[in-house]
């Protein structure tokens, strides 16, 4: 699954990790552009959908995997006065050592359908036991990764107008057979 993100330190539950960094770009914007691999949709109850791209511009947040059992919590914030962003909070104790993950949502797992499987290995990982054939790794190995295109949803409910299982990690355009080199690092 590629690059991931540990803390050096022990966490207390409710503390701020990060933001996700990225350019602030529109759906529309965000649906042309070919790699969705580090777009995050920002859905806020007021305004229209946008989303935070971090392939050119990021920063730790763009390399925050999945987990079915995450430690994370994503959560739409404005910074300033207007300005949509999402913080990463911790929503337990996490030790040192421990990888920290978030829920990407519901949406980016059907939209990978049968090529993909979680790699989280958490203990109720709900994409990976049911699933046949290759997992995200042989898949990213066959084709290169499709990206995340899409983002995730939001843990806690009442912040999205999308149901709280909705994803805000948007799908990835399909990508031409020679654009689709870039091997998962
Ligand atoms: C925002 S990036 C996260 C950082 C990424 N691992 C990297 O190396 O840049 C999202 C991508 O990470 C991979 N990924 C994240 N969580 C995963 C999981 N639980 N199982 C499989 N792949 C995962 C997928 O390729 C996904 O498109």
């Amino acid at each position: 699954k590629g690059w991931a993100v540990r803390t050096m330190q022990e966490v207390p539950r409710g503390a701020f990790l990060c933001q996700y960094f990225g350019e602030l770009i529109s759906s529309a914007e965000a649906a042309q552009r070919e790699d969705a691999a580090y777009s995050f949709v920002v859905d806020m109850q007021a305004g229209p959908e946008c989303c935070l791209d971090g392939r050119f511009y990021g920063s730790v947040g763009r390399f925050l995997n999945h987990s079915c059992q995450p430690n994370l919590v994503a959560l739409p914030v404005v910074v300033g006065h207007e300005i949509p962003g999402i913080a990463f909070f911790s929503a337990r104790a996490i030790q040192a050592g421990e990888e920290l993950a978030f829920d990407y949502g519901e949406r980016f797992w059907e939209a990978k359908g049968r090529r993909w499987a979680c790699l989280c290995k958490s203990p109720g990982c709900r994409y990976r036991p049911s699933r046949e054939g290759p997992t995200a790794d042989d898949a990213a190995a066959a084709a290169g990764d499709p990206g995340l295109g899409t983002s995730t949803s939001y843990p806690l409910r009442g912040f999205s107008r999308k149901s709280a299982r909705s994803s805000p990690l948007k799908t990835a355009p399909r990508r031409s057979a020679r654009s689709r080199r870039r091997p998962l690092r």
